[in-house]
């Protein structure tokens, strides 16, 4: 009777000359990204192409025979792309820091690990990072399952001249973490304000008497309860290793399903894939019946509206933007005539982008 080792031995030799295949291959296509950056270098032309990744990841997805399941397809070439984007040149991605926030999570799951990140201080450095060129790219949440829209990135994306090139949406799953795994001399909790509010119903229920710090990001709290043991953090995974601290109980937050989504800003306007999304700002006269006339032409051409927020448009009065997503690219005939006339009847337009939508 062959021992476990005996048996294990031929296949994992067989892995061994599968793996050197690969990375034969492998190693022919990073070849293939270098010429393709070459020629882009002689036109002065961005590396990162959004739409042609989507592409190849489908056309995989959609040949492969099994057993590779459709996400892990996904994830293996994200990162084979990353790495072949990054011989063409690293792309510098802007995120709100510091190191181990969700925000660089995101910008990691949509890009992969090549990449140059700079972690920033605030929604608004991440903005005129990428503004100012010293990133190629940023990564904003712009809203939250649970908690709605984040409104400094809907503030943001109002004045910028950048536009949305991407997004990607992360399940939030936040932990209690001190450096001990134990509330022992513990006093107060300190999280990002919308973790907090994330977690209220089970902070009220099960640690009712920590009083509770709204700080710049979950990580920063991570980083100050490690500093300090009278701090509790309310922080995801990527904090919690990041800041070496311990889990004194885990998926905290209210709502299991708890989803942030983020997008992707930069000068960059991506071409239609057929699964894609235009994100828009509008605003109306102060009329009865304004926004549903507004609102007409997508019946009319048959545009779906995926998502629609309002936000104040602060200047005192009782006026509002309307942050409006549609299904379809701006070069769609469909869209492109709705948005022509939507821009002929809104007071304000303004088209933040088209981008290929996430299924998730
Ligand atoms: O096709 C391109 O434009 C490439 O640069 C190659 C490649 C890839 O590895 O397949 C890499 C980066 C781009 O974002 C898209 C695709």
């Amino acid at each position: 009777m062959p021992t476990e080792e005996e048996r294990l031995a031929p296949i994992r030799a067989k892995i061994d000359t599968l793996d050197t295949q690969i990375l034969d291959l492998l190693s022919q296509r990073a070849q293939a990204a270098q010429e393709v950056g070459h020629i882009k270098g002689g036109f002065s032309s961005p590396v990162f192409r959004p739409e042609r990744e989507r592409q190849v990841v489908a056309r995989l997805q959609a040949s492969s025979t099994g057993p590779l399941l459709p996400d892990g397809i996904a994830s293996i070439w994200r990162e084979v792309m990353s790495a072949c984007r990054a011989l063409e040149a690293r792309q510098t991605i802007a995120f709100l820091g510091p190191i181990g926030t969700f925000s660089e999570l995101a910008a990691q799951k949509y890009f992969g690990h090549s990449i140059a990140g700079l972690p920033c201080n605030s929604l608004d450095e991440v903005f005129s990072a990428v503004e100012k060129g010293a990133a190629q790219f940023g990564v904003v949440p712009v809203e939250n399952s649970s908690e709605g829209a984040i409104s400094r990135t809907l503030d943001l994306l109002l004045d910028s001249p950048l536009h949305i090139s991407g997004e990607v949406v992360l399940p939030i799953r936040h932990h209690l973490l001190t450096k001990n795994g134990n509330l022992e001399g513990v006093t107060s909790v300190c999280a990002h304000a919308q973790a907090l509010a994330q977690c209220q119903q089970w902070l009220s229920q099960h640690a009712p008497h920590l009083k509770r710090q709204a700080v710049s990001s979950n990580a920063e709290a991570a980083r100050m309860a490690a500093a300090d043991s009278s701090l509790a953090a309310i922080a995801g995974d990527p904090a919690q290793v990041a800041y070496d601290l311990q889990a004194v109980a885990s998926q905290i937050q209210d709502d299991p399903h708890n989803r942030t989504r983020f997008v992707v800003i930069g000068s960059y306007q991506c071409q239609p894939t057929g699964q894609d999304q235009t994100s828009l700002v509008l605003s109306v006269d102060n009329r009865p019946g304004a926004v549903y006339q507004l609102l007409e032409p997508l019946a009319k051409h048959g545009v779906s509206m995926n998502r629609f927020e309002s936000r104040p448009a602060r200047k005192g009065t009782w006026e509002y933007h309307f942050y409006i997503d549609v299904a379809g690219h701006a070069d769609d005939s469909k869209v492109a005539k709705a948005l022509e006339a939507l821009k002929a009847s809104a007071a304000y337009f303004k088209n933040l982008g088209s981008y290929p939508h996430s299924a998730s």
